[in-house]
């Protein structure tokens, strides 16, 4: 079994973030909520526990209980883990007198302290607490301090137990990678062998026990994470894998094609399915986005049904769900709100009777780029911006129709192609165009027109959470935008989206 590194989520924003960190050091970890974690297996070496926006003074706080793991494998408690630890240890945490939210200079008080080795002797660190930890039990060690923070960071003596106040996780700590490897690699003995070779290797050949000559059903999307899945799935039993690419009318221009080539380049047994019909039939006279989402989302299950049934004794259903859509359905906080029905076939119904095989639910999704370089997968694929299952549909303010489809890929076309050829392409993070239900007055030849308003989007950010909206050059936007209203016939006008996320969403509907 592979080496691993348990985090425990009291619900931090920033739990996520440390198995980054672990991540990055080529140990493999996993998140799991800290009232339902995992047996304790020889091959995990070490428990961190995350930080929370609860208060140990809370009556309800999250409560853990140590002894099944303390003293047996190294601990590390952040911020709320190690206030917990403190508290129910004995010691004493209390409102601070004002929240210190911000850098702060780590003053090491143990040279020797291994969690702490090769940090500058004021290191900066990042503080988010409103607690602090005003006493400790006897048997605590405190191994640095900061100006306003007594306890800053300890040591349980004879133990291999540590508690920080404050986030190695994120950037602000400047030597928070070292803390990070002192505590993985120093203190757990991790041997830093998880990599996108070793993945592969690894998840081809438990694809190939666990799925034996069995055939497997996938549905592709052209995107990332369903291609990497798809192939790595290929390496494991080849013919025996069917894959699906459906075009739902709500592709990009010539995309369908384009795809279904490389697709069948890469030797996979892709069968493409034309079924635009069924699609707009399912969105006539719907305008409402969450309907639109509901239909489609039934729309696929529909053709993949119906698909699936067309292969003879086939047992599994292949998905490329990754990392993040797990942790979401199982973290402390649980599903978020529901801003937008996001389509995913992880919805399945029942009656489709097939088991579920998904290699990359460990994966974050630059590890899921990474495994796919591994597996020589073409980089203009790898690179692909991220583009939503229910494709043009939700950049279509109210109603589709195949017209105004049409429209929206030219444009869209014109607005890729331009960011390619500019070179910006990989400078943002993901870019299209809305067509708006808006129309506006223009002058073209002498001429009045009336036709409709696009609004071009594109964006930075790391995951899609949280986006800004990208400073492209004026002079690339007064040239895409005097090429859409040239050579696209019922457009007489763009603008240019500047709404960051929160508080507008990458797509407008
Ligand atoms: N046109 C399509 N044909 C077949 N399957 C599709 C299509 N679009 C989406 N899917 C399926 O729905 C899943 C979710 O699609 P979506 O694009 O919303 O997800 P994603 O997380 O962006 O994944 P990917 O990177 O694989 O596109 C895909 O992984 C794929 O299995
Ligand atoms: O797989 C998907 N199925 C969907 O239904 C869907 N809706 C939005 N997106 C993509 O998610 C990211 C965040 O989008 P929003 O800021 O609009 O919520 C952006 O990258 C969006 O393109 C989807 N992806
Ligand atoms: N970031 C944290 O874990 C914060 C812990 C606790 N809620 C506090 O304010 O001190
Ligand atoms: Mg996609």
């Amino acid at each position: 079994m592979t080496e691993q590194i348990l985090i425990l989520d009291f619900g931090s924003q920033y739990t996520q973030l440390i198995a980054r960190r672990v991540r990055e050091l080529n140990v493999y970890c996993e998140i799991h909520p800290y009232n339902n974690f995992p047996e304790l297996t020889p091959n995990i070496k070490g428990v961190i526990l995350s930080g929370s926006p609860c208060s140990v003074r809370d009556e309800d706080a999250p409560y853990l209980d140590f002894d099944k793991f303390r003293k047996i494998v190294p601990i590390l408690g952040v911020c709320y883990g190690a206030q917990l630890m403190a508290q129910l240890l004995g010691g004493d945490v209390k409102p601070s007198q004002h929240r210190e939210y911000g850098r702060a200079r780590l003053e090491i008080d143990d040279e020797d302290s291994s969690l702490l080795t090769g940090l500058s002797t004021t290191s900066q660190v990042w503080m988010s607490h409103g607690d602090t930890i005003v006493s400790i039990p006897e048997n605590f060690h405190i191994i640095a301090s900061t100006e306003s923070v007594k306890v800053a960071a300890f040591k349980i003596e004879n133990e291999l137990t540590y508690g920080i106040q404050f986030h190695p996780e994120v950037t602000h700590s400047t030597e928070g990678k070292q803390l990070m490897h002192n505590f993985v690699v120093g203190i757990c003995g991790c041997k830093q062998d998880w990599t996108a070779d070793a993945f592969v290797e690894q998840s081809i050949s438990s694809l190939k026990a666990k799925l034996g000559k069995d055939r497997v059903v996938m549905a592709l999307s052209g995107g990332v994470d369903s291609t990497v899945a798809a192939t790595l799935v290929h390496h494991a039993i080849g013919k025996n894998l069917f894959c699906i690419f459906v075009d739902n009318g709500l592709l990009r221009k010539d995309e369908y094609d384009q795809v279904l080539e490389s697709y069948r380049d890469m030797g996979l047994n892709i069968k493409g399915v034309d079924a635009k019909d069924l699609f707009y039939s399912a969105l006539d006279g719907l305008s409402d986005p969450e309907a639109k989402r509901k239909a489609i989302g039934k729309a696929f299950i529909d053709v993949f049904d119906q698909e699936s049934h067309l292969i003879e004794d086939v047992k599994w259903l292949g998905q490329g769900t990754i990392y993040p859509d797990v942790i979401e359905s199982v973290s402390v906080k649980g599903p978020s709100a529901t801003i937008k029905s996001h389509h995913n076939v992880g919805g399945l119904p029942d009656f489709m009777k097939l088991k579920i095989v998904e290699p990359l639910n460990t994966l974050f999704k630059d590890e899921v780029r990474l495994v796919g370089k591994t597996l020589e997968i073409d980089p203009t694929i790898l690179g692909r911006h991220p583009f939503p299952g229910p494709g043009l549909a939700i950049r279509i303010l109210g109603e589709i129709t195949p017209e105004k489809v049409a429209i929206l890929q030219e444009v869209d076309a014109i607005f890729i192609g331009g960011l390619r050829k500019w070179n910006l392409y990989n400078e943002v993070w993901q870019a299209g165009v809305m067509l708006l239900p808006v129309k506006s007055v223009g002058v073209m030849g002498d001429e009045r027109t009336y036709e409709s308003v696009v609004a071009l989007r594109a964006v930075t950010s790391v995951d899609g959470m949280t986006a800004d909206w990208a400073h492209l050059p004026y002079d690339f936007l007064a040239e895409v935008s005097n090429d859409i209203i040239n050579k696209v016939k019922g457009v007489n006008r763009v603008v240019y989206d500047i709404s960051s996320k929160p508080p507008a969403t990458i797509e407008w509907e």
